[in-house]
């Protein structure tokens, strides 16, 4: 790590049909210390509005309110997390050692990618999806949408529309352990591949902790400045809204990437 003052904080979705596995695999993660926001518990603790969709047999959430009050909710962890980095003084390879280390918020919800700019599918035959919807009791109508909606890629086609990257997860033949294990090499490798891009941004613009705690007391630092140096070189700059560290500069088109166990390097996510 250079001596910037705070390391980038990723938020990834963890999205998919329903029975994809997105609860099973984030519980395992979060059993192991990883950050996790499970929306539907989410929407209930801060009783986000919703209607019900008697027709669909589901509830239809309001979804500026959930969007804000998950901003809310990231800006205190973002802010917690800071906390830590600065009293610990953790550096770059101490991310990787505990899962509590990692600045990484995983949302888990077939919404999530409609809440993060960089999201993870999780894909199942819809023969195999069929099975656990029938299995849970689900009516044939609603199980018969989830499949054509898993068979037509409803939920990557979204990703496309609403993320900067997108990767995908075919778990059909995996055990929820083994895709848990797949996520968090992934996971790990966004991390460092986002690392890699905040880091050259930095020393681009020759912004270190130094330089911040001259511009401002508070340290909190007025990262547009330098992001709009990047827009003039022709860059394409994602601004979260509020003015600090977690920023973006991207190619204009999504990236996807498939995950084959055992064969994908993720070393060569930026290239
Ligand atoms: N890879 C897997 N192998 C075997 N069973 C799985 C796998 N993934 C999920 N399941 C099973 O499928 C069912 C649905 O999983 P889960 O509730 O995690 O899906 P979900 O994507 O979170 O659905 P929802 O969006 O409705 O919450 C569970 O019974 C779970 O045990």
């Amino acid at each position: 790590m250079t001596d910037i003052l705070f390391p980038p904080f990723l938020t990834i979705a963890l999205t998919g049909t329903p029975g994809t596995g997105k609860t099973e695999v984030s519980k395992k993660l979060e059993s192991e210390g990883y950050r996790i926001l499970h929306v539907t518990e989410f929407i209930k603790k801060n009783n986000i509005p919703s209607e019900r969709d008697e027709e669909r047999d589901c509830d239809v959430i309001d979804m500026d309110a959930l969007e804000e009050a998950v901003f809310d909710y990231q800006q205190q962890i973002r802010k917690e997390y800071n906390q830590r980095c600065f009293s610990e003084e953790l550096t770059r390879q101490d991310f990787h050692k505990s899962p509590a280390h990692l600045p990484v918020l995983i949302i888990e919800s077939h919404l999530a990618h409609y809440l993060c700019d960089l999201s993870v599918v999780l894909r199942t035959h819809p023969y195999t999806l069929k099975d656990r919807l029938n299995e849970r009791g689900y009516s044939d109508k609603k199980v018969m949408e989830n499949v054509l909606a898993e068979s037509i890629d409803v939920v990557l086609c979204d990703c496309f529309d609403y993320c900067r990257r997108v990767y995908e997860i075919e778990t059909t033949n995996l055990t929820i352990d083994e895709t848990a294990d797949c996520l968090k090499e992934l996971i790990h490798a966004l991390y460092d591949d986002e690392f890699d891009i905040y880091n050259s941004l930095m020393e681009k613009m020759n912004v270190t902790a130094e330089n911040i705690a001259a511009q401002s007391q508070s340290g909190c630092f007025p990262i547009s400045d330098v992001l709009g140096a990047f827009e003039d070189d022709g860059a394409v700059v994602y601004e979260d809204g509020d003015d600090d560290v977690g920023d973006y500069i991207e190619e204009q088109n999504p990236i996807l990437m498939k995950y084959v166990p055992g064969q994908n390097d993720w070393s060569e996510l930026t290239e």
